[in-house]
């Protein structure tokens, strides 16, 4: 790296706070700034005065003493003055400057349509060491951090310059001597970070896996039913003392830094002072100049290490160059973006895909490969194939979460996420909005009325499901809150098909179901089957599924295969054909059917014989 660059990249954190601070608080911040100074500076001018009041009184000077007296009250006051007001500002700031940092990161990771962006192992990376900050140290107290440098620098530098009165190389000395020291305590505090990150992460994740079963709610169950308690607090406590004991051990070998630098800053207090002990006492110094002299040298330490307030401020800094490095990475994608509100009602949508190829930012073979599928307008097509087949994949490439690398997926003729999105869906690990009944079913179909919901509720099954909530629709749809209530798994499915099927209501021409029925027991299936056609008449239908018994209904079936569609006909052409799709439809059905007429056989049998 050239120079220039290495410069470049050392001040750009630095940079980034800046910039975000100013965001946060425009010229507000440069106030901030002038008065951490101004106050930073009032122990200066507290040991100024204590030099001039010890004088005057030694001399004896009363016109000195009284001026000496008022600059040590003002110091004071002015000290005073500006921490109440510093206080309170950087108190407002920090909220503001917190604030700016969620919208930042908030902003450019709603902005990408794309899904497959927040996978990037980078960008995952980024936003688990933001949340980490957040959860640590909490962005809210950067402002005030800064204040404690900025002030306490100030007072270091003030008392500098009073030395330099004394002697040019004195403040020098003590100034190599702190910087040298605080690089020794970075460096062991960096080591003891480093260690706590590749020993300490590998050593504890034993240990924290094990507490995990302890006392997360999934595993409660195992734990019990399996008597595992005695196993898992022994298996924590030995697991947690071997990590401790590889971390403290690799800390004690770092240390050697820090007992440099003390040994260093030993050497040259001891340099300052005796010389300034020795000039007292041959007389070159008076008793005043001498007490100034050592509350200077005192002073000095202000321009070392300074612990908590550094160490967040230079996390801040990285936060900050993190946020504006996710801003840049997110950018929009070049299609339109999603249209946010209520779609417009304008019939079903055609699909097609042409030559589609996708691969998962974290694999390096395509997931879908090659894949054609045109659906007419209004057509229901069903979509199956085995496990890791690329279903869902299909699904979330439909719906413009991911791009493809290759090829085109148009509907209703536009790239999805443009302006005629009009897309309802429901995936196989929907989201369970930890808000009221009313908005887990309204977000499908933003700014729709009552009849709307209640229609959509009652469309996916669960028309009596409000009646049965303690504050009907307005519940909140989790056991963590006052009067909320949370859901059976089959319950919670019905909640977000009927969220697709209001989008479905609000005008949306592609519904696409990723399982829609997989928590629902077999009545409420088929039951849901039979009202579905009169729910989704005239919008394009796509759905996964693994319960033939629900596919064959659909217009057209297609098996996908290796990322590629290999079947596409009715149920009776593919049954015909005798490939994929019959196979598996002749397999699950006769784990139903012919099970009686055998059992029959085989108790037949010892009569015959
Ligand atoms: N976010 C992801 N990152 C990387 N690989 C993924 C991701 N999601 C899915 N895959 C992989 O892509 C392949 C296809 O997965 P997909 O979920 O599309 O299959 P599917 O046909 O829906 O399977 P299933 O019937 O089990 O739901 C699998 O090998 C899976 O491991």
């Amino acid at each position: 790296m050239r120079p220039a660059d290495a410069v470049r990249a050392r001040l750009a954190p630095r940079r980034a706070l800046l910039t975000m601070l100013w965001r946060a608080a425009g010229w507000r911040i440069l106030g901030v700034g002038v008065l951490a100074v101004a106050q930073g500076l009032a122990p200066t001018a507290a040991i100024l005065a204590t030099g001039i009041i010890i004088d005057a009184v030694h001399t004896p000077d009363g016109d000195r003493a009284v001026l000496g007296l008022v600059l040590f009250g003002g110091a004071l006051l002015v000290r005073v003055v500006l921490t109440a007001l510093l206080d309170y500002l950087v108190r407002v700031l920090d909220g503001r400057y917190g604030q700016v940092v969620h919208d930042t990161i908030a902003r450019a990771t709603l902005r990408t349509p794309h899904v497959a962006a927040l996978e990037e192992p980078a960008v995952v990376g980024e936003l688990a060491s933001l949340a980490e900050f957040e959860r640590v140290d909490g962005f809210v107290r950067t402002v005030s951090q800064l204040r404690e440098v900025v002030q306490r620098r100030a007072t270091g530098l003030g008392s500098v310059v009073v030395l330099v009165g004394f002697a040019w190389w004195m403040p020098l000395v003590l100034l190599v001597a702190w910087r040298g020291l605080a690089h020794g305590v970075r460096r062991w505090i960096d080591h003891g970070v480093g260690l706590k990150t590749t020993v300490g992460a590998r050593m504890t994740r034993r240990p924290r896996y094990l507490r995990g079963l302890a006392v997360d709610a999934p595993a409660a169950k195992e734990v019990r039913l399996f008597g595992l308690a005695g196993w898992l607090v022994d298996g924590y406590a030995d697991s947690y003392r071997e990590a401790l004991r590889h971390i403290w051990t690799g800390r004690a070998l770092g240390m050697r830094s820090v007992l440099a630098g003390s040994a260093g800053l030993a050497a040259a207090h001891l340099l300052v002072l005796g010389t300034a002990g020795w000039q007292a006492l041959t007389g070159a110094l008076s008793v005043a100049q001498l007490v100034v002299l050592v509350q200077a040298v005192l002073g000095t330490g202000a321009l070392g290490f300074l612990g908590e307030p550094e160490l967040t401020l230079g996390r801040a800094r990285q936060v900050a160059r993190q946020a504006l490095r996710l801003e840049q990475t997110l950018r929009p994608a070049r299609t339109a973006t999603r249209t946010a509100g209520r779609p417009a009602p304008g019939g079903a949508l055609p699909v097609r895909l042409t030559g589609v190829r996708f691969t998962y930012p974290t694999r390096t073979r395509p997931t879908l490969d090659g894949l054609d599928l045109e659906i007419p307008a209004g057509q229901s097509v069903a979509v199956v194939g085995g496990n890791g087949a690329g279903k869902s994949t299909l699904i979330k490439v439909l719906c413009g979460l991911y791009e493809p690398d290759l090829g085109r997926v148009e509907i209703g003729g536009h790239p999805p996420g443009g302006p005629d999105n009009r897309i309802g869906a429901i995936f196989q690990n929907f989201t369970r909005y930890e808000l009221p009944l009313r908005a887990n079913v309204g977000f499908g179909s933003p700014g729709a009325g009552q009849e709307v919901l209640t229609a959509a509720l009652a469309d996916a099954g669960a028309g009596d499901l409000p009646a049965t909530l303690r504050a009907g629709w307005d519940t909140v749809l989790s056991a963590g809150y006052p009067d909320g209530q949370d859901l059976s798994g089959g319950q919670w499915q019905k909640v977000a098909l009927a969220r697709a099927l209001a989008a479905v209501r609000g005008g949306a021409g592609l519904l696409v179901l990723d399982e829609p029925t997989a928590a629902l027991d077999v009545r409420a299936e088929a039951e849901l089957f039979d009202r579905f056609r009169a729910a989704t008449t005239g919008v394009t239908t796509i759905l996964v599924s693994h319960r033939l018994a629900s596919v064959c209904r659909a217009d057209r079936i297609v098996v996908i295969d290796d990322g590629r569609v290999v079947e596409d006909g009715t149920h009776e052409d593919l049954m015909a054909a005798g490939g994929r799709y019959a196979a598996m439809f002749t397999l699950q059905a006769e784990r139903f059917v012919p099970a009686a007429p055998r059992v029959a056989a085989r108790e037949r049998e010892p009569a015959r014989g």
